[in-house]
């Protein structure tokens, strides 16, 4: 359960006489998720989420937050976040921390998803990348290159030799694609670089909304796709990609988008990406958790199976 900071009924009645969302009925701290502090908020006049961020500095924020506000706006499903009535601040402070509400979206995360909810996913992220393309805030993805170059270090030593060995090439490999003229070319904007099938919901096969934009930075559109296709189309006990799911997920990504010529060369080599960044902030969760607690940290072998799986066999378009 991700509840680091405990939020008590006053503080949250407190916080609706500031952000006027009706009256107070219920607060339930949410399991699942394991960056910052969620719970359900329940008023008279709706249901929401309000979610403490725990790593993320309050000037980072604002990028994340009026990203929603954008892509709402666009007609793109992600929650909106609410306003303090009086400011017109979406960034709000409870407990002593930085802090949103945003609208709950219906539905439930669909974990086992067939090629139509890949669809669904494929068609709404080419119309976010397009979507967010006007949106004026700059800010890289933190959780980019320079990123792994400085954590990849830090959790070497844990590892054997193999592993290791591993790990510094795939970040040398990395570093040299990052070089490239294809690199270079590749169309980029704000990504959400973290749409996991456990950051969207589905009612049956349409999709309600995308969430948990707290990674969201500039970067790649490809590197999003990838970041996509490695958790949504894969076989999750090998980490071999699922081609039916794949294709559809791209063919309906391309009927917005039509990828680039140097987007179809790089696609493995972002499949490759998406997966070490992901095996490496597993391996720096496991290795160097935060004390808070009843955090559980995601298996971080996971993503060196996904890695190893691009690696054996390259997917691209035909
Ligand atoms: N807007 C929303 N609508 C409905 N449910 C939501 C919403 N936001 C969060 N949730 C629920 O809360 C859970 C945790 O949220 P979230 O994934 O944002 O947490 P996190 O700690 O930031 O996550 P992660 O580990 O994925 O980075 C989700 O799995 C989902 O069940
Ligand atoms: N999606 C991440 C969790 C942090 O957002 C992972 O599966 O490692």
């Amino acid at each position: 359960m991700a509840v680091f900071t405990e939020v008590s009924d006053k503080a949250a009645k407190a916080l609706l006489k500031r952000v006027p969302l009706g009256d107070f009925v219920s607060l339930r701290g949410i399991e699942g998720g394991i960056e910052n502090t969620n719970y359900f908020l329940t008023t008279s006049q709706g249901e929401y989420v309000l979610t403490l961020f725990e790593r993320l500095r309050a000037d980072q924020l604002p990028f994340y937050l009026y990203l929603m506000k954008h892509l709402a706006k666009a007609g793109v499903p992600v929650p909106e976040p609410q306003a303090d009535g009086k400011t017109g601040d979406i960034l709000l402070q409870v407990e002593g921390k930085p802090a949103a509400i945003v609208g709950k979206l219906p539905g439930k995360s669909q974990l086992a998803p067939q090629a139509a909810h890949c669809q669904s996913l494929g068609e709404v992220l080419a119309r976010m990348h397009q979507a967010a393309l006007d949106y004026p805030r700059q800010q890289p993805n933190l959780r980019g290159l320079p990123w792994w170059n400085e954590t990849v270090p830090v959790v070497l030593p844990y590892l054997d030799t193999a592993t290791a060995e591993l790990l510094r090439s795939e970040l040398a490999y990395q570093n040299h694609v990052a070089q490239s003229s294809a690199y270079a070319a590749l169309p980029r904007g704000p990504v959400h670089a973290d749409l996991f099938r456990d950051n969207a919901m589905f009612e049956g096969e349409t999709l309600t909304g995308i969430f948990d934009f707290y990674f969201a930075g500039v970067d790649t559109w490809l590197f999003d796709i990838a970041v996509v296709i490695n958790d949504w189309c894969i076989d999750l006990a090998t980490g071999a990609i699922d081609k039916a799911r794949a294709d559809a997920l791209l063919a309906a990504y391309q009927a917005v988008r039509p990828l680039q010529a140097c987007e179809r060369e790089l696609l493995n080599a972002m499949l490759r990406a998406g997966a070490l960044r992901f095996w490496i902030s597993r391996l720096w969760d496991f290795y160097l958790p935060r004390e808070a607690s009843l955090l559980k940290p995601h298996d971080p072998t996971h993503f060196e199976r996904v890695l190893r799986a691009r690696l054996a066999a390259p997917y691209h378009l035909i």
